[in-house]
């Protein structure tokens, strides 16, 4: 790799701009490329690449550094894991410098405490040693400082799975059928995709396999009433009215208006005409009132601490805390309740987080059936084995990254008794 001092720099003033940790890291580096917009592509990769490998190996690198600097974490970090010698670096480095990143070389990150082998805050491997033994911890904590795949979904509104990965292949970009989702696509190496033109016309969404597979948990019919309670951007609407083939009537509540107005643009590409997106101020919003017992598939990808995603969100190890965490379960349970509230007797509901704490899964899911016996748990394995999907991590869906090569999703199903009238 030929590296210069104008790329050092120009990495250095983009994580001195990051690291404050204000905002998310990848929000803060947009704006960060959009006020530098003399930065060629090129530089933009390797600031990007190298500003995220910092945040998911941060812990170790701190440790080899005497005085933590954006300048000394960069360098450290093209030593230890970029792999570059110092006589590629001599032109750029100081005497000083040169003598510790020769000292530093050696150094292996197993010679570190649990935390920072496996990338955690002390708070988290504390919470994760209540349920898992320290070498599950370090195997998923190494497993969270790879980065992600690109996985695509393919709008099977309007094409086939089949079709795309043909023109991907005959275009020369590598990609392959997903595992588990029978609409996913994963793509090997990251080619701007959102300016293609598979993109452009609707037929592809970017969308992590794990992400997807909620959408068959849930499996809504065409002509069904399906609530995506925290709908976002709507990346799980958008699959939602694929698999509805558009007919029947989904419901796209989020209180982020900001978030509701990404999912436009999208909705307007996938050729779908059955998405009602609607703002709501809270979880017991009127409009949610209305349709209480109406509903036939409730959908709730609550917000969460996002743990699961940090191959891609490395930074939100210092975004959460042990408090954010007890506020999200508060949260969490309150929008469980009222969003089950809307389910018919038999209809499905499934609840989801992007999270591997139980705090956040199975004690908000066992605290609301403890309150709620008119509900019942349905086993993920057997609803996703009658979607085709063979994948079974037994009563809840749990994936992580290690095993099933997707974000480390969490999900429940559950079902409200025919008999039970709705409240
Ligand atoms: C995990 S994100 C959803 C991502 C989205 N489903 C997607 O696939 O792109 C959680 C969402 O919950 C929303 N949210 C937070 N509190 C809420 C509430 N009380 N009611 C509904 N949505 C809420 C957030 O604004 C956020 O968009």
């Amino acid at each position: 790799m030929h590296f210069t001092s104008s790329q050092l720099d120009a990495a250095i003033v983009a994580l001195r701009t990051i690291l404050p940790l204000e905002y998310p890291a990848d929000a803060i580096l947009r704006r960060f490329f959009r006020d530098n917009p003399m930065l060629g592509a090129q530089d933009r990769a390797f600031i990007a690449e190298a500003v995220f490998d910092i945040l998911r190996h941060r812990f170790f690198l701190e440790s080899l550094v005497k005085i933590v600097t954006p300048r000394a974490l960069i360098l450290a970090y093209l030593v230890k894991l970029q792999g570059m010698n110092l006589r590629e670096l001599a032109s750029l480095i100081s005497e000083v410098e040169t003598k510790w990143l020769s000292e530093i070389k050696a150094i292996k990150p197993d010679i570190f405490p649990l935390a920072t082998q496996a990338e955690f805050p002390a708070w988290l491997v504390e919470k994760l040693q209540h349920f898992m033994p320290d070498t599950d911890i370090l195997d998923l904590g190494l497993s969270l400082q790879k980065s992600a795949p690109l996985d695509l979904r393919v709008n099977t509104i309007l094409a086939k799975r089949g079709e795309v990965l043909e023109t991907l292949k005959q275009e020369g970009i590598n990609a392959e059928a997903t595992p588990y989702s029978p609409c996913g696509i994963r793509l090997v190496g990251k080619p701007a995709i959102n300016r293609h033109a598979l993109f452009l016309s609707g037929k592809i969404e970017v969308q992590d396999e794990g992400s997807q597979l909620l959408g068959y948990l849930l499996a809504p019919k065409r002509g069904e009433m399906v609530v995506d309670f925290c709908a976002g951007a709507g990346g799980k609407s958008l699959l939602l009215g694929a698999l509805m083939n558009s007919k029947g009537r989904i419901y796209a509540f989020d209180v982020s208006e900001k978030r509701l107005n990404n999912l436009k643009p999208r909705f307007k590409r996938s050729g779908l005409s059955n998405l009602h997106i609607q703002r709501i101020t809270n979880e017991n919003d009127i409009k949610v009132k209305r349709l209480a017992g109406k509903i036939d598939r409730v959908l709730i990808d609550a917000p969460c601490s996002g743990l699961g995603t940090l191959r891609r969100n490395p930074d939100l190890k210092w975004r959460q805390s042990p408090h954010s965490i007890d506020e999200l379960k508060t949260k969490q349970a309150a929008i469980l309740s009222a969003a089950a509230s809307l389910l018919k007797p038999g209809g499905r509901l499934v609840y989801a987080t992007c999270s591997f704490l139980p705090e956040e899964n199975q004690t908000v899911i066992n605290e609301f059936l403890a309150a709620h016996p008119q509900f019942n748990l349905l086993n993920c394995a057997e609803l996703l084995s009658q979607q085709k999907i063979l994948l079974d991590t037994g009563e809840f869906l749990q994936l992580f990254p290690k095993l099933h090569q997707t974000d480390g999703f969490f999900a429940a199903a559950l079902t409200r008794n025919d008999s039970a009238k709705p409240e």
